[in-house]
C-alpha cells in the first residue's frame, strides 16, 4: 500500500516557495540539545560559493542544504571532509544520471539515513546551484528539498523513529511516500506507480546487507529493477557521528538513550557498552550513541536473528520428533586446520582435537574437522562448504605475514568479498610489532571488506578476526588456545552460546565386534537421539562403546539396554576422561 504525503515540498518551484514559509513545521524542531557535543563554528570569510549566499532566505530557513556544505568546509576534520566530498560526488553523479523525479531517498529516521538526508540536501543544493547559475535562475526558490522520500512504516518500529521520520520530512519539505508492506513488494508497487530508477540508501560497509555492494549497485536478482545508490558505503560509525555533530543536525532521541543501531522494537535494546554503572539508582542509564568508542560494536544492542535455539530436550515417544528435538538443541561447528606441515606428516595437529573438546564441553557438536593446504582456494572451498550448514566455522593456522598465511584471503574469497585495509587492526599491529612492516602498508591489516568484526578482549594483545560466522583463531599452542577460547566465551553477541552439556557413558567389554554388532545396530535405530560409538585401543584389548547425548536418562537407558542384551558382567563402566 502506498500513501503519498506532501510535507510542504514539491517538485514545483512556486509551491515549495509558498509552503516553505509556513511556520508550523519548524516549530517541531528545537536547537540541538545542550548535552550534545558542540563544535565552535568559525565564520571564515573565504570566497566560497556557499558563503556568498549566506544571507539568502535559504540559509535563514535552513532548508537549502548549504549550511551543511558550509559546516563541513569550515570544520578542521580532514577525514570528514574527504568522506563528505566522496559522498557528494556520488550524489551529484546520481542527479546527473537520473531525472529528479526518478530518484528517491529511502529514509527511516535512523542515524545513517539522517546523514544521508543531509548529504542529499547539500548535494541537491550544489547540483541546483550549478544548474541555476547556468540557467540564470535565482536561488530563493530552493527552500525545501523536493527529493521523493520513501518510508516503509511498520507497526514494529519505535514510536520515536516514526515521529522523527514524520517531523523531519515535514521540516525539510520532503514529499513523503509511505509504504506499509515489506521492502520487496513495497518496491514492486512503487515502481509500478511511479518510474523510479535510483534509490539512495544509508547502507554502510559493516551492515549485514552491505556485502558485495558498491556505491552504485543494481538491486539484487529477484528484486524489482532499480539502482541502489550508497553514498555513505565507506563511512564508519565515527564518521556518521562526526558529521551529525559537526553539522549540528537533529537526530532521533533514541540515540541519546544508548541506542546505537535501531531495528524493530522486538530486536533492539540500548547498547550495554554505553551503560552507566550507578549503584544508587534503580534505573539503568546510558550514554549517548556518539560516545561509543568502538563502532564495530554498534549492533551490540541488536538481537541476532535465529540466535535463540530451543533448549527443549524432552523426548517424545515418536522417534522422528526425537531427532528434531535433539538437533534443535544443538549447535554445530566445523574446524579447519590450515597447514601443509600437517599434510606432510612433519607435525601432528593437536589444537583441532583440543578445540573439539572445548566445543563439546559447551554442548556443541563438531560436524567436521579438516586439514587443508596453505592455498587460498583450499581454504575458500572448505569455508564455503561449511559456513552455511554450520553455526560456526573455526580456522586454526595460516594467519600472519608469510606468503603461506592465506586464511584471511581464503575467508574473503569464500564470502566473495575483497580484502581492504582495516585502520583499527593496523593500529593494533603497529602497537604490537612497531613499524617494521614490509612495504608501505601492512598486509596483515588487509581484512575481508564489509564482513569483518574485530573481537576485542583485554586478555588479547590483538583482537581476533570474525567474518560472519567464521572465526580465525590465532593460537599456536594449547596455552594460547585456552586464552582465546576463554575470551570468546566471555564476549557478548558472538553467538557462541553455551547449550545443555552432553552427557556420556562408556562401557568396556571383552566381547568382540561380531558378537555385539547386531544389538548395537538395533540400539542405534531405537535411540536416534543418542550417538553410539565404538572404539578399541588394540585388536586384543577391551572394546569401548560410548553413548553420548543431551538427555541423561536416554543415555542411561541406551547403555542399560545394551548390558541387558548380554549375560551379566559382560560390560563394565569405563572412564574415558
Ligand atoms: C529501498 C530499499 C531497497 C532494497 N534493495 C534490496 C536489494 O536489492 N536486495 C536485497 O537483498 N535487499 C534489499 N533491501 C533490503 C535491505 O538489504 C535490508 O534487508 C534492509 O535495509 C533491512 O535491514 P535489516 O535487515 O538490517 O533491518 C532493500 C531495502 C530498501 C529499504
Ligand atoms: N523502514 C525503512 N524505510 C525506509 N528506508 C529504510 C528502512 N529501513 C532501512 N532503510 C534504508 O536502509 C538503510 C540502512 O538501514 P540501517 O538500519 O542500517 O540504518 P539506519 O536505520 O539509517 O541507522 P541505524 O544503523 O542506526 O539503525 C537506511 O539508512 C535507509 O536508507
Ligand atoms: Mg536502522
Amino acid at each position: 500500500m502506498l500513501l503519498y504525503i506532501s510535507c510542504g515540498g514539491s517538485l514545483s518551484l512556486s509551491l515549495s516557495l509558498s509552503l516553505s514559509f509556513s511556520p508550523s513545521p519548524f516549530l517541531l524542531f528545537s536547537e540541538p540539545e545542550p548535552k550534545r557535543a558542540r563544535r565552535s563554528l568559525s565564520l571564515s570569510l573565504s570566497l566560497s560559493l556557499s558563503l556568498s549566499l549566506a544571507s539568502s532566505p535559504i540559509e535563514r530557513k535552513g532548508g537549502g542544504g548549504m549550511e551543511i556544505d558550509r559546516a563541513i568546509r569550515e570544520s578542521t576534520d580532514r577525514r570528514l571532509q574527504t568522506k563528505y566530498n566522496n559522498a557528494i560526488y556520488v550524489i551529484q553523479r546520481a542527479f546527473a544520471l537520473y531525472k529528479l523525479e526518478e530518484v528517491a531517498l529511502s529514509f527511516n529516521g535512523g542515524k545513517d539515513s539522517t546523514v544521508l538526508l543531509h548529504l542529499i540536501r547539500a548535494g541537491y543544493y550544489l547540483h541546483m546551484d550549478k544548474t541555476d547559475f547556468c540557467n540564470g535562475i535565482q536561488q530563493d526558490g530552493l527552500l525545501n528539498c523536493p527529493i521523493r522520500t520513501i518510508y516503509f512504516e511498520s507497526p514494529c518500529a519505535f514510536p520515536e523513529i516514526n515521529s522523527f521520520t514524520y517531523e523531519t520530512a515535514s521540516h525539510y519539505g520532503l514529499p513523503l511516500e509511505i509504504i506499509r508492506s515489506d521492502f520487496k513488494s513495497g518496491l514492486e508497487g512503487l515502481l509500478k506507480e511511479k518510474p523510479t530508477k535510483a534509490i539512495f540508501l544509508g547502507t554502510r560497509i559493516g551492515d549485514p546487507n552491505a556485502v558485495g555492494q558498491e556505491q552504485f549497485s543494481p538491486s539484487s536478482n529477484g528484486w524489482p529493477p532499480f539502482m541502489r545508490v550508497n553514498p555513505i558505503l565507506d563511512w564508519s560509525y565515527r564518521d556518521v557521528w562526526s558529521f551529525i555533530l559537526t553539522c549540528k543536525v537533529k537526530y532521533c532521541s533514541l540515540y541519546d538513550q544508548g541506542y546505537t543501531s535501531i531495528g524493530s522494537i522486538y530486536d533492539t535494546v540500548p547498547n550495554t557498552l554505553l551503560c552507566i554503572a550507578d549503584s544508587s539508582s534503580m534505573e539503568e542509564n546510558f550514554k549517548p550513541a556518539y560516545m561509543l568508542l568502538d563502532g564495530r560494536l554498534e549492533r551490540a544492542g541488536r538481537a541476532k536473528k535465529n540466535s535463540v535455539k530451543s533448549e527443549n530436550n524432552s523426548v517424545p515417544s515418536n522417534g522422528l520428533n526425537i531427532v528434531d528435538a535433539h538437533q534443535s538443541a544443538s549447535y554445530r561447528a566445523s574446524i579447519i586446520i590450515v597447514g601443509d606441515e600437517y599434510l606432510f606428516g612433519t607435525f601432528e595437529d593437536k589444537l583441532g582435537t583440543a578445540l573439539c573438546k572445548k566445543l563439546h564441553d559447551i554442548g556443541w557438536q563438531v560436524s567436521h574437522i579438516a586439514v587443508v593446504q596453505n592455498e587460498i582456494d583450499s581454504v575458500a572451498d572448505e569455508v564455503e562448504r561449511w559456513k552455511s550448514t554450520d553455526d560456526m566455522v573455526f580456522l586454526l593456522g595460516g594467519l600472519g605475514p608469510l606468503h603461506s598465511d592465506v586464511s584471511v584471503a581464503g575467508v574473503g574469497k569464500a564470502f566473495g568479498v575483497r580484502l581492504a585495509p582495516d585502520e583499527e587492526f593496523e593500529e593494533y599491529l603497529r602497537q604490537l610489532i612497531g613499524n617494521n612492516y614490509t612495504g608501505d602498508r601492512n598486509e596483515m591489516a588487509l581484512l575481508p571488506e564489509g564482513i569483518t568484526e574485530l573481537l576485542h578482549h583485554k586478555m588479547l594483545p590483538v583482537p581476533l578476526i570474525k567474518c560472519k560466522n567464521v572465526i580465525i583463531l590465532a593460537a599456536t599452542n594449547h596455552e594460547e588456545l585456552d586464552t582465546q577460547w576463554d575470551c570468546l566465551l566471555e564476549l557478548p553477541n558472538i553467538n557462541l552460546v553455551r547449550t545443555a552439556p552432553f552427557k556420556s557413558k562408556h562401557l568396556s567389554t571383552m566381547l568382540s565386534e561380531v558378537e555385539t554388532a547386531q544389538v548395537l545396530s538395533k540400539l542405534s535405530v531405537d535411540f536416534p537421539d543418542i550417538y553410539i560409538g565404538c572404539h578399541r585401543k588394540s585388536r586384543l584389548g577391551p572394546f569401548i562403546i560410548s553413548f553420548v547425548g543431551k538427555d541423561k536418562t536416554r543415555v542411561e537407558s541406551a547403555a542399560a539396554k545394551l548390558s541387558q542384551s548380554f549375560s551379566e558382567g559382560a560390560f563394565s563402566e569405563a572412564d574415558c576422561g
